[in-house]
């Protein structure tokens, strides 16, 4: 198949890049990343999480960020939202998409969201049922699906049956996490292969963590067989609570530099982009994990 001519990509550093920092990080730094972040041209951010505070505390303040965001025109800014409580939150801050979040293993479900996949599949429809009342549109996420940290291996069925069970409900876009970045090329194309059998290509998104310095071969993998949302976080930020040893997801600025070269459109001013991986590794005394932000950084 051939390459998307455009792709779509979605940072997810301010929230996934950040929700597992053990030190506090600042909401003005958090509110600067989000503005640098939409300066470099990116058009969709996953700027905070509606979860629990004892459960991930790093998101505490996601009614600050998203009340405070300095919106930027064609930018959407997301939130995670587990349940009502968090669709609630986020909706008295104006939020303008939300993401439900389940997993294809019964044990991640258990760790990250403390119920069953069934159970999270029937706590996400009345936030759904809410969200489309209130006109804001759902993403779904699936994690585990290319291994769990707790059970091993994943079947590409298990994942495709819960990928469908959230857009049947009415996610509009289901995001296929490889929460700990297991994946290799040829799972990364079985699994999208099982999940695209009952849900069209233009409706999947590929959202993979780097643990195993995988993550640009599973992307340029999916990219042939014709996903072109691509999730990502700045400077490779990141990793799951609920996941140990799980690192960031694929650099954004190492995902623009693939698709440069692929000659695939994103609209993205990669320099100002790897400037902003700089900004924040410097400004929360983190590595920068992404080979092209610092390779530009030394020029
Ligand atoms: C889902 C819950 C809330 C269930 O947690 P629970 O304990 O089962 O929920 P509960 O309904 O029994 O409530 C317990 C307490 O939490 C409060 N509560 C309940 N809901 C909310 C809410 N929305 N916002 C704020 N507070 C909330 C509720 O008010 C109560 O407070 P208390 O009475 O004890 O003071 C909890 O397990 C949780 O917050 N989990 C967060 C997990 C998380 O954020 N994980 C990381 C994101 S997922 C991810 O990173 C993977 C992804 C998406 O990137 C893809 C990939 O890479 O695979």
């Amino acid at each position: 198949m051939a390459f998307p001519k455009q792709v779509r990509l979605v940072e997810v550093g301010p929230r996934d890049g950040l929700q597992n920092e053990p030190e506090p990080i600042s909401t003005t730094t958090k509110l600067e990343l989000i503005e640098r972040l939409g300066a470099a041209g990116i058009r969709y951010i996953e700027a905070a999480s509606f979860v629990s505070p004892k459960w991930v505390p790093q998101m505490a303040d996601h009614q600050q960020v998203m009340k405070n965001l300095a919106r930027r025109d064609g930018v959407t800014y997301a939130a995670l939202t587990p349940n009502l409580k968090g669709l609630e939150g986020a909706l008295e801050c104006g939020v303008e998409e939300v993401a439900v979040f389940g997993a294809a293993s019964e044990a991640f479900s258990q760790k990250n969201i403390n119920c069953s996949v069934a159970e999270s599949l029937a706590r996400f429809e009345p936030v759904l049922e809410r969200a489309q009342q209130a006109g804001v549109r759902v993403r779904g996420y699936v994690s585990c699906v290319m291994g769990c940290p707790y059970e091993g291996e994943i079947a590409p069925a298990k994942v495709a049956e819960v990928a469908k069970a959230l857009y049947d409900m009415g996610c509009y876009e289901v995001s296929l996490g490889d929460t700990i970045g297991t994946g290799t090329p040829l799972k990364a194309k079985r699994m999208i292969e099982a999940v695209s059998r009952d849900i069209p290509m233009d409706k999947l998104a590929a959202h993979f963590h780097d643990t195993y310095g995988q993550a640009l071969a599973n992307l340029y993998a999916v990219l042939e067989e014709g996903i072109a949302v691509l999730d990502s976080s700045v400077a490779g930020l990141g990793g799951c609570p609920y996941a140990k040893g799980a690192s960031g997801n694929v650099a954004s600025e190492d995902v623009v530099y693939l698709l440069n070269g692929l000659g695939i459109e994103t609209g993205i001013d990669l320099d100002a982009l790897a400037a902003t991986g700089t900004w924040i590794t410097q400004t929360i005394g983190r590595p920068n994990r992404s080979k092209v932000g610092v390779a530009l950084a030394a020029k």
